[in-house]
């Protein structure tokens, strides 16, 4: 008799789990629990009556590595390469991207021009700040916060401004509480091997290393994305589920139980759908025997950051500059990540108002409670106003916009903070030796991007399935 296997939560990672389980010649029978009325955790899109896409998570992944090989050729396998919106390289929604510093929107530097420049808003050529990286000596610690590391082999206008950002723009997560073994392992890698970054990147990179797990790959990696076609990001799912289900009837192995669709199972962008539950490993941990105490112990040691999505549509309105978007760093406004141009990378989510211009605004993240107070209880009015006071003073738009939404995503990206190497080294060895019948998969673990979640997805399946496919 095939095994049964539950997935427990519908989300990126778990819909790639059952995709993995039932795509092998002798595929177990699949239950997957999702405790929300919809699937796809966190990404969510709303289609408005006009066609105009707004995304509510993620809206783009890198296609490059591995990791993006796998997610690209899940993606085809279930029909949906049409689907995907290709953003090239050489695009300047993949080329730009800026800071808001001390009133003005600079342009992160790329090339070597602008390394061997004075850029503003660096103080000196950003030459120097590789240079010191070529000195210093090796870092010897298990782990050191990112902050730290950065100071140590770039200077303090590099780390309190250019990595403070990307891990806003990345974790939402704050940089002197992030941990650089597990949020860039690349880099900590390349530290520990070549005693330079730059040159231990150079290296790897030059040999093919993998980039293993965490947000950024560090400085050389590929920048283009893709994006997924009207309806979106979230909607995209929709032939996901449907596969997971055909294909699974197909081959008599069960499928996913009617309970588990409850109804609602193919997202239909309702205004605002109830909150999934908050914080899966706190439920997690909370599951788990008395004999597993060590475990949830570890679990609730893992803590996430809150963030708000605030999207904006203006009419007639056009940007300052042409990029991704920007971010801010902590020093400059706390409460404020960033702002996505959504328009530039995927126009065809204007809708029927081609010339709209969309937005989202990211606000929060390790910044959330001292800045807007309990996510649960935060008014959308306040966080409305404070994302178009941004883009006011930010962007110089000043009309209102024509349409906005704002979501509250409670404890949605986990923070790997010091010691997560340990804490999930320590989950591992525990889940062996008690043999326990159990895959952590998903974001908390081994990197927060959709690749890395799919990536583990797929791990976990072969480690219980061996290699499929
Ligand atoms: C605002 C935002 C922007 C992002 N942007 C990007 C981006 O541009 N590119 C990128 O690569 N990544 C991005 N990410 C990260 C990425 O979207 C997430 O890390 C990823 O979607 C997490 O997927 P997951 O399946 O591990 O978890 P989740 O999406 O949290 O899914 C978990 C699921 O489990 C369910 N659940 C919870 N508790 C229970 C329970 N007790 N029983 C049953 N089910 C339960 C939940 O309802 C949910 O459906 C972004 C994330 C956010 C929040
Ligand atoms: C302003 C806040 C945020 C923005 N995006 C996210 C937050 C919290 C979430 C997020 N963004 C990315 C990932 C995946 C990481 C990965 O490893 O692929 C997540 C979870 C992608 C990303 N976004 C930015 C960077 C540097 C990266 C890493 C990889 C890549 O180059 O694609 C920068 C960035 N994010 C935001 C803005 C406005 C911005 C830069 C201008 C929004």
């Amino acid at each position: 008799m095939a095994p049964t296997v539950a997935v427990v939560g519908g989300g990126i990672s778990g819909l790639a789990a059952c995709y993995y389980l039932a795509r092998g010649p002798h595929p177990p029978k699949v239950l997957l629990l999702e405790a929300g009325a919809r699937l796809g955790g966190w990404l969510q899109s709303t289609r408005a009556a006009d066609g105009a896409v707004f995304e509510h998570g993620p809206r783009g992944i890198r296609p490059g590595g591995a990791a993006g090989a796998d997610t690209l050729h899940m993606v085809s396998e279930l029909g949906l390469a049409d689907a995907v919106l290709p953003v090239p390289g050489d695009h300047p929604a993949s080329r730009n991207r800026f800071l808001y510093v001390a009133g003005a929107l600079h342009k992160l530097p790329s090339g070597l021009g602008a390394l061997l420049r004075t850029v503003p808003p660096f103080s000196r050529a950003l030459l120097w700040s590789g240079l010191r990286d070529l000195l210093a000596p090796a870092g010897t610690e298990p782990d050191e916060s990112i902050h730290a590391f950065a100071l140590r082999r770039f200077g303090r206008e590099v780390a309190d401004i250019a990595v403070d950002s990307v891990c806003r723009g990345v974790f939402a997560g704050d940089c002197r509480a992030l941990s650089v073994r597990s949020c860039f392992p690349l880099l900590f890698r390349a530290e520990r091997r070549r005693r330079s970054v730059l040159l231990g990147l150079g290296l790897a990179l030059g040999s093919g290393e993998r980039r293993g797990g965490g947000g950024g790959g560090g400085p050389a990696h590929a920048r283009s994305r893709v994006g997924a076609e009207p309806p979106g990001a979230g909607r995209a799912l929709e032939p996901v589920v449907a596969a997971g289900r055909d294909g699974d009837a197909a081959r008599g192995a069960g499928g996913v139980p009617a309970g588990a669709r409850s109804g609602a199972a193919v997202p239909s962008a309702p205004a605002q759908p109830p909150p999934p539950p908050r914080w899966p490993l706190g439920a997690l941990a909370e599951a788990l025997p008395a004999e597993a105490a060590v475990l949830a112990q570890e679990l609730r040691r893992i803590p996430a950051v809150s963030v708000a999505v605030v999207n904006l549509q203006y009419e007639g309105a056009a940007l300052p500059v042409t990029g991704f978007g920007h971010l801010v760093p902590s020093l400059e406004d706390g409460a404020l990540l960033g702002i996505v141009y959504d328009s530039v990378a995927f126009p065809q989510h204007n809708g029927a108002a081609a010339a709209s211009l969309r937005l989202t605004v990211m606000l929060g993240g390790a910044w959330f409670e001292q800045s807007f107070g309990d996510p649960a209880a935060a008014a959308p009015e306040l966080l409305l106003h404070r994302a178009q006071a941004a883009v006011r003073e930010q962007l110089g738009l000043e009309p209102a916009p024509t349409r906005s939404i704002v979501r509250v995503h409670q404890a949605c990206i986990p923070q790997y903070t010091l010691g997560h190497w340990q804490r999930t080294e320590h989950i591992g060895r525990f889940l062996a030796e008690h043999r326990l019948p159990l895959s952590l998969i998903g974001a908390s673990y081994s990197g927060v991007s959709v690749n890395d979640c799919i990536a583990s997805a797929k791990v976990a399946v072969e480690r219980l399935l061996g290699p499929q496919r």
